[in-house]
């Protein structure tokens, strides 16, 4: 797959060309570790263009860099070569156009719930008044209103994460960056986790950039999906999924949902079998 173009399954409209904005881009990133005498090319070659309130999942195999990839969006590690640009400015660290949610909870302990979404408005020296009103709204859309004065270790862990997605779109960022936010729930709650996030995606439009290695995850919650090939991951396709903008969890039996989860584990299954003939 070296050197291969990525490849786009549908093209624009001609519309969309004219009036999308590109939120952010990378340009032929490589990143190369080095520990001691060693070096890992975690990732090569990888392009992205992502437009303003688009919802992008990045799929791809174990190790492939995706979280390698989102950091470096985030500021918070840089490519070895090529350049990350972030409404039309480098990246030179994290800033607070991008919010960033982890897999592992994130919430301070030492603050209650609205506390924790508070946080970066404190920061920011919004109003008092100003900062309720923001934590009630968001409190509402996650469903936590009756939990607004507990503390983290009274959450399970989907609560949790629901604060820190709130905590993240509270600071209003342009950008929210995820890196598997759901992977550690139960397959219920991560259902229910995938719902709400698209039901924010539908009222809020944040850009969105969301890793996973969950295909029926990507699916459900992108228009756009990445998807990378193994180690050193190269971007081997975008995928456009053509599916209701609203969206409920019977849409994951319907033939057209099987039908691109099939198409996005045929590419990957391609790319890794042939990284092995390589
Ligand atoms: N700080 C680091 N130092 C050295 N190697 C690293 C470092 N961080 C990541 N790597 C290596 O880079 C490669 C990509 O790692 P990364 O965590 O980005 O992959 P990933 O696709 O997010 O994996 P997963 O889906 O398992 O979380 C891996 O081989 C990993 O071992």
């Amino acid at each position: 797959m070296a050197g291969k173009k990525i490849e786009n399954n549908t093209a624009g409209s001609p519309l969309e060309a004219h009036v999308a904005s590109s939120k952010i881009r990378a340009e032929h990133i490589d990143k190369v570790y080095k520990t001691g005498k060693k070096s890992v090319a975690a990732i090569e070659d990888v392009s992205i263009d992502i437009q303003d309130n688009d919802f992008v999942c990045i799929v791809g195999p174990s190790g492939c860099g995706k979280s390698t990839l989102l950091r470096m969006l985030a500021g918070l590690d840089f490519p070895s070569a090529g350049n990350i640009i972030v409404n039309d400015r480098k990246v030179t660290g994290p800033g607070p156009d991008r919010g960033m949610v982890f897999q592992t909870y994130t919430l301070f302990p030492w603050m209650n719930v609205e506390d924790n979404i508070k946080f970066g408005l404190k920061i920011k020296k919004l109003p008092k008044a100003e900062q309720q009103e923001i934590a009630d709204r968001y409190l509402k859309i996650i469903g936590l209103e009756k939990f607004a004065q507990s503390y983290s270790k009274e959450l399970s862990g989907g609560m949790k994460q629901r604060v820190a997605i709130a905590r993240a779109l509270a600071n209003q960022p342009e950008v929210l960056l995820m890196d598997e936010p759901f992977g550690a729930l139960d397959p219920h709650t991560k259902s229910m986790m995938q719902l709400l996030m698209r039901e924010i995606w539908v009222k809020e439009h944040p850009t969105v950039v969301f890793i996973t290695h969950d295909i029926d995850e990507a699916v459900f919650l992108a228009d756009k999906i990445y998807v990378m090939s193994a180690r050193p991951g190269k971007m081997i396709k975008r995928v456009n999924v053509y599916l209701p903008h609203k969206r409920t969890l019977d849409l994951k039996d319907s033939p057209e949902f099987i039908k691109i989860r099939k198409g996005i584990n045929d590419l990957l299954y391609m790319a890794n079998t042939e990284e092995d003939m390589e």
